[in-house]
């Protein structure tokens, strides 16, 4: 099935291959018609970013490295100061990149040497690109950590080297670029992390590859038009058609977290709210949450929902059109084996976030794999690491790999928190933030996001949709709240605040 209209694709290396073949046998493309315009998207990059002074083209023996020697030339024939390093001897080189050595004017190439370096304005890191796999082995990843460690700022071609195009794993030394020419379409590693964080800006390069062509791409990036598909209050809506949310939360000292889930629905749109919270804590909400209507729940006697609250709560959630359970809950045991007994009973889309995921550590296929709607989870990268019973250092380093995989058990859409968030899909499918939002750095704001999402979820939207719609909304309120004084006095109210003009856009 192809992307929705409102991503924009985004192709692992093996895709890229499979279509750079297609244009070469099936639309009689040249390889050096595609390299001649991938080398001079390449210079046209340098050029805007790196306008004088000396570049430096680092290049491998692959057409990644034959791409950069395409890009020395045009520079070179346009008057720049340009030398050419390369990793391996030229005798090494593919056919095609050997083919475009021999049109260089000017100056042979040279061996590589770090020195060489010094005197660069800008560095070309033309080393490895989508044909590079596991870790740099010698003398790449010598050449790899001396670039890194090299004053000159460094563009890349297609794919700073050392991180998986795949997949945004970096295994050894990798090269923090400025800004990374991604010919044709970005690849996928290029926006997650923490390959995100090396490949900075992303130009992408026009190298001629006709439409039409083999790859099917299960990743891309949440574009603005999602928030078309968010339906809207017309005349004849009612507080019930914009979507009645139910939030499942709270305990002693842990009052705002389902609070701002609550505010956070009602802003996204839903037209109808509820918490059910402990019942000794039902005065804090009444007085904080004019526009919701409160339950309160069985608890304990010091604020933490009891076990026994299971009917109750079902009784809370009957007119739900979606329900977010979690926001506050507590580790308390009795509350943690409430939501267990909760999730699978509920038969509205679910949405778990916080103490609600924590509940389910380990026991995400037992619990959730049967529920009939759909669920979904909102972890950060420590709370997937619980769910999956890994260490979250792990998840940070496989953050793709992690999605899917805790989508695949529990057949519900995860969405991985960060600055590159990703929702999985349990068929596989990634759906990326383009992220880019640090006042979202903050406590609550992650109640924010499940509210929105519960309140997309609760519109009726269909649930990839609506998480995606969530996710995006969010990410631009927290723009928005940042806007008039930069992201460090943000708080999550104002990002709550900010929804109506995230969601008008
Ligand atoms: N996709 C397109 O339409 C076009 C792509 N272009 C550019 O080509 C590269 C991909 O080129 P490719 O030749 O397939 O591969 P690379 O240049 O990335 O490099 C592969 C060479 O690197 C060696 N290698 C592989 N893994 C490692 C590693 N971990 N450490 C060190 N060296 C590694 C490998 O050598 P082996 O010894 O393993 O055989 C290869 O020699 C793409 O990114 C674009 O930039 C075209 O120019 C335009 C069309
Ligand atoms: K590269």
């Amino acid at each position: 099935m192809s992307l929705p209209r409102w991503m924009e694709p985004l192709l692992e290396a093996g895709e890229m291959r499979e279509i750079d073949r297609w244009a070469i046998n099936e639309r009689t493309i040249a390889v050096d018609e595609l390299m001649e315009r991938a080398g001079e998207g390449l210079a046209g990059v340098i050029s805007r970013r790196a306008p004088a002074g000396r570049v430096v083209f680092v290049c491998g023996k692959g057409n990644n490295g034959g791409d950069g020697i395409v890009a020395a030339r045009v520079l070179r024939q346009a008057g720049r100061d340009v030398e050419v390093l390369l990793v391996w001897p030229a005798e090494w080189m593919g056919s095609d990149a050997q083919a475009q050595l021999k049109k260089l004017p000017g100056a042979k190439p040279v061996a590589f040497e770090a020195g060489r370096l010094n005197k660069a304005q800008v560095i070309v890191d033309c080393v490895l690109g989508t044909g590079s796999s596991g870790k740099p082995r010698s003398p790449a990843d010598q050449v790899i950590s001396e670039m890194e460690a090299a004053k000159a700022p460094v563009i890349a071609a297609d794919v700073p080297s050392g991180v998986d195009a795949t997949t945004g794993e970096v295994e050894g030394p990798a090269v923090h670029c400025v800004a990374t020419a991604a010919f044709h379409r970005p690849k996928v590693g290029l926006w997650v992390r923490p390959g995100k964080e090396y490949a900075g800006e992303v130009d992408i390069v026009d190298i001629g590859i006709p439409r039409g062509g083999p790859a099917r791409p299960d990743a891309g990036l949440i574009g603005s038009g999602v928030l078309r598909e968010v339906p809207r209050r017309g005349a004849t809506s009612t507080k019930f058609s914009s979507g009645n949310v139910c939030i499942i939360g709270g305990s002693r000292g842990l009052t705002g977290a389902p609070a701002m889930t609550a505010l956070a629905a009602m802003r996204a749109g839903a037209g109808y709210v509820t918490v059910g919270a402990p019942a000794s804590l039902e005065l804090s909400f009444t007085v904080r949450l004019l526009e919701a209507m409160v339950v309160g729940l069985p608890e304990d006697g010091d604020g933490h929902l009891d076990a026994s609250g299971l009917e109750p709560v079902l009784k809370a959630v009957v007119r739900a059109d979606a329900v977010v359970l979690g926001p506050g809950l507590s580790k308390n045991p009795q509350s943690q084996a409430l939501a267990r007994a909760v999730a699978p009973r509920i038969d509205v889309p679910l949405v778990v976030d916080a103490d609600g995921l924590n509940a389910l550590a380990g026991q995400l296929e037992e619990i959730l794999a049967g529920r009939r709607w759909p669920t979904v989870l909102t972890p950060h990268a420590g709370e997937l690491g619980r769910l999956l019973e890994v260490d979250s250092a792990e998840v940070e380093r496989s953050r793709l790999r992690h999605v899917r995989e805790a989508a695949a058990i529990s057949k519900a859409f995860v969405v991985l928190k960060g600055d590159d968030t990703l929702v999985a899909a349990p068929s596989g499918r990634v759906a990326i933030s383009r992220g880019r939002a640090p006042g979202l750095a903050t406590a609550g704001t992650g109640d924010v996001l499940s509210g929105v999402i519960g309140a997309m979820l609760a519109k009726g939207m269909p649930v990839a949709q609506g998480a995606c719609a969530g996710v995006y909304a969010h990410l631009r309120a927290g723009q928005i709240a940042a806007a008039p004084h930069g992201p460090d006095g943000v708080i999550a109210s104002d990002v709550i605040a900010s929804l109506p003009a995230a969601l008008s856009a």
